[in-house]
């Protein structure tokens, strides 16, 4: 495998959280599953601190930052409260994203274009903070330059619209979006990452475009992992990846 195809699994572990939120127990506990995820060949771990506190805590994040042997990725919105949380962990990377509390999860992708001066401010202060900073954007132009122009030096493109076609043609086009995207955001020098709603059918696709650095994909494996185990579906999601990407 050379640099051009390789390609990295951040396992998000929100919803074994929201599994125990669900119920106000202590398990299970996403701090076990990031260790297992870990060792089953997880490049990274995900985590979305969402303002209403509905699956990932305070506490979780503060402990992973303790035992995590890989590197956290800290998804938050761009909140006071959350620059300051994210200075005092300072995760490796920190994942700005969109959020609203009504949301069933993360709609669309961070407006960066029509906001630029608070996401540079933002950005500026993770970087001061030793954090890795990327934008979960929608793969538009538009969004990838203005992700430039603030400093981020990663993006994430939001492969949901992918991920909730209805159609094969309707799929194709969005994919075939998510293919231009990550191309103008190599072109313009940046990381580019994707995921939102990839699962073991839909996850190829995206791993075998070119250039693509990493994928975060959470629900699928959480879910699957309720009838194979943790450690298993995180290592069926990497050879799957893995696998399209050496193929491309
Ligand atoms: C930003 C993103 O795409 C994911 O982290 C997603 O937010 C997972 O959590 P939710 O299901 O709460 O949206
Ligand atoms: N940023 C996307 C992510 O972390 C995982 O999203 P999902 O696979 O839970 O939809």
């Amino acid at each position: 495998m050379t640099e051009a195809n390789r390609i990295l699994l951040g396992v998000n572990i929100d919803h074994v959280a929201t599994l125990r939120q669900a119920r106000g127990t202590r398990y299970p506990d996403p701090v076990k599953a990031a260790l297992d995820a870990e060792e089953a060949g997880a490049d990274g771990i995900t985590v979305h601190l969402r303002e209403d506190r509905r699956h990932i805590q305070d506490r979780d994040v503060r402990v992973l930052a303790d035992v995590l042997q890989t590197r956290m990725n800290f998804e938050m919105g761009v909140t006071d409260f959350m620059l300051g949380f994210a200075e005092q962990i300072r995760p490796a990377h920190v994942c700005l994203v969109p959020e609203t509390r009504q949301e069933l999860t993360t709609e669309g992708g961070l407006d960066v274009a029509g906001q630029e001066a608070r996401i540079a401010a933002a950005v500026e202060r993770l970087t001061m903070a030793g954090c890795e900073v990327s934008l979960f954007i929608d793969a538009e132009e538009r969004q990838i330059e203005a992700a430039m122009r603030v400093g981020a030096p990663v993006i994430e493109l939001h492969t949901g619209r992918y991920a909730d076609a209805h159609t094969a043609e309707e799929a194709a086009h969005e994919l075939s979006r998510i293919r231009d995207g990550v191309i103008c955001g190599l072109n313009h020098g940046l990381i580019v990452n994707a995921g939102h709603g990839l699962h073991y059918h839909n996850a190829e696709a995206v791993a075998a475009i070119p250039g693509i650095n990493e994928l975060n994909i959470g629900h699928a494996i959480v879910a699957h992992a309720l009838f194979v185990g943790f450690k298993q579906a995180v290592a069926e999601m990497k050879a799957l990846i893995v696998a399209a990407a050496y193929r491309g």
